[in-house]
């Protein structure tokens, strides 16, 4: 194609973004009737966790802020955030820009599809994320979990002292690999390997880079739009020519070769697969399934025609799911290795309770079970563990903030009153069209009048009360008509009232709600607790006493820029880089608490 054309495209593309940019702006919603700070959204990512928390205790559960897009609402309280997400969630959409861009970079998952080719793809998988699919790749976990406990005990010292090693990179590389192995079935063996794989290293970087490119989002919207794939490809090739040398453009041009790495692998184990399939060696039923992508494949070939999911589906669904799951759980087993080294007590506790269920005669004399392995029953329902879990999802959700664009005037109904602009309390909220909204999971998971005074703390014993109490029932959200209409007779944890958030896990909003809610929790908290079981039998952990040079002790800080990053506080560190540096050491006989 001759160049002036190409550059023609590219101008083009850039005033139709300018003009829907305009006329955007022109028509953003303004004087929605809610009282609420002068910072505006860009706050939520400047002033940190508390500043998002403060703002829910400050205004109540839905506060008025400015933001490029005119007036957002940001939202905790329980019946509005019912609406947004359940009942009301085909007018709350998410933004066209995330989803078209979702589609350019991992293809038809789950993430990128609205509407009704959306409604087929969860209805396809969702059985596949089923107890009894975790039951059968529980063992995979927990040979990554043991390979995990492996490589850090060969980095310390035998006679029992410590090391200083940081935990982040090791748990990162367990949680993809437990993703790639559990999920698609690729053997990605990123814990042995003594360095990244092009594939596990373009896994890692993607969210990243994703992150860079926010302001490009509605110029994907456009390319989309008004041009052809083959045209859209001209487009791209021109910007990711090498002789543009700005650092922007070899962002472009690594996002693309990460792509291209992502789909190229992806594309490898699906043909695998399938050949697989269609030699008929994974139809069999019985235990012969490996991943959860095996048993998809499979619920899809013995589907209909009409809710069949195509190849490129099914593709997509891989690539969605490496995304969604590897960042989300490493953050929240991070974090959650790190409170443990800092609550001792807590640590000695939780070793005992693993320790004593392994020694229990019952799974040591079964010959089936190795005996450092837990059941999954037993695994799931230990109830400090469990606790633990709980207690480490709610206070700090690893996507802590979702936002959504209103597609039509409502109005949306609150549980808590706020006040209006005017100062006067009111219980209705009137939402123009085109108003987006952010759902604070953050300041739901801490509300003061939902979850007690205390619901800024870490306090994994409040769930051990709450447990016998909570109905079967109570994580399935379907159906409710209402927030309070849900009668409750025994006090449970997140429930007050008989009101509480909506929610596919224990009250909380980490998974979110409804049709658009984490197909992948059970998996999340499986892993999560074949992990911690693992780790803290075999390893302790506890906060960095080293001095550097200067006499500074490392400090570790969890900055909060949307979603969480932990570092090293300066002096002792840059502030910057991603670590959790811990002193780790073999487990002693007195590190019980008998
Ligand atoms: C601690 C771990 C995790 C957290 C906190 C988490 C949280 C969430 C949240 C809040 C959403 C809703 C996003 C939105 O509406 O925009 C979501 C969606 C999703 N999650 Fe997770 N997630 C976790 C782990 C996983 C894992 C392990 C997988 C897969 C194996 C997974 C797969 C997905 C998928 C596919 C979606 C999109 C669902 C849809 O749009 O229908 N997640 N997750």
């Amino acid at each position: 194609m001759p160049l002036p054309v190409v550059q023609f495209c590219v101008i083009g593309s850039f005033f139709l973004v300018l003009y829907k940019a305009l006329i955007s702006l022109l028509r953003r919603p303004n004087g929605i009737d809610l009282d609420g700070p002068n910072g505006g959204v860009i706050k939520l990512f400047e002033g940190g966790m508390d500043y998002c928390v403060n703002l829910s205790e400050q205004y109540g559960g839905a506060v008025r802020l400015n933001g490029p897009y005119g007036d957002t609402v940001y939202v905790s309280d329980p019946r509005a955030l019912h609406h947004i997400v359940v009942k009301d969630q085909h007018i709350f959409e998410e933004l066209e820009d995330f989803i078209v861009s979702n589609k350019l970079v991992f293809g038809e998952g789950l993430i990128s599809t609205a509407g009704e080719q959306h409604r087929r793809q969860r209805k396809l998988i969702s059985p596949v994320f089923s107890t009894s699919n975790m039951r059968r790749v529980l063992s995979t976990v927990h040979h990554i979990a043991d390979r995990l406990a492996s490589t850090l005990t060969a980095k310390l010292p035998t006679d029992g002292s410590h090391n200083e090693i940081d935990v982040l990179p090791w748990l990162s590389r367990c949680a993809l690999d437990s993703i790639c192995n559990g999920v698609l079935g690729y053997s990605s063996n990123s814990l042995s390997a003594a360095e990244d794989d092009a594939y596990a290293e373009a896994v890692r970087s993607v969210g990243f880079l994703i992150g860079k490119f926010c302001l490009l989002r509605p110029f994907m919207v456009i390319v989309t739009h008004y041009c052809s794939p083959y045209w859209a490809r001209k487009v791209l090739d021109l910007i990711t020519a090498p002789w543009i040398p700005t650092k922007f453009m070899r962002d472009i041009r690594e996002m693309r070769r990460i792509i291209e790495t992502m789909d190229c692998v992806s594309r490898k184990v699906f043909a695998e697969k399938k050949a697989t399939m269609e030699a008929d060696m994974l139809c069999r039923d019985g235990d012969s399934i490996l991943s959860m992508m095996d048993i998809m494949l499979k619920a899809n070939t013995a589907s209909s025609n009409v809710t069949r999911l195509t190849d490129a589906e099914l593709l997509g669904q891989m690539n969605v799911m490496i995304f969604a799951g590897v960042d989300t759980t490493t953050s929240a087993i991070a974090r959650c290795v790190y409170l443990l080294a800092q609550h001792p007590c807590v640590q000695a506790r939780l070793r005992s309770e693993i320790s004593d269920a392994m020694k229990s005669s019952r799974y040591q004399e079964d010959g089936d079970i190795p005996s450092s392995e837990l059941p999954y029953d037993v695994l799931m329902s230990l109830p400090f563990l469990d606790g633990i879990v709980k207690e480490t999802f709610r206070l700090y959700p690893s996507l802590p903030l979702m936002v959504r664009t209103a597609t039509k005037a409502t109005t949306l109904p609150l549980h808590f009153p706020v006040r209006s602009r005017s100062g006067e309390s009111t219980s209705t909220i009137t939402i123009p069209k085109g108003t987006q909204v952010i759902i604070s999971i953050l300041a739901a998971n801490r509300h003061q009048g939902m979850w007690g005074a205390d619901a800024n703390e870490w306090r994994p014993e409040r769930w051990l009360s709450s447990l016998l109490a909570v109905p079967p029932d109570m994580d399935t959200p379907v159906g409710r008509e209402d927030v309070t209409s849900t009668p409750r007779s025994t006090p449970v944890l997140g429930v007050k009232d008989g009101v509480h958030f909506p929610s596919v896990y224990s009250n909380m909003m980490t998974f979110l709600a409804g049709s658009r809610s984490c197909i992948g929790f059970k998996f999340a908290e499986m892993q999560m607790k074949q992990v911690l079981a693992t780790l803290v039998l075999r390893l302790h952990f506890s906060l960095p006493t080293q001095r550097n040079a200067q006499g500074h002790v490392k400090e570790i800080q969890w900055k909060f820029k949307g979603f969480h990053i932990p570092v090293v506080k300066t002096p002792a560190g840059d502030g910057v880089t991603p670590q959790v540096p811990l002193n780790v050491r073999l487990v002693r006989t007195d590190d019980f608490a008998w």
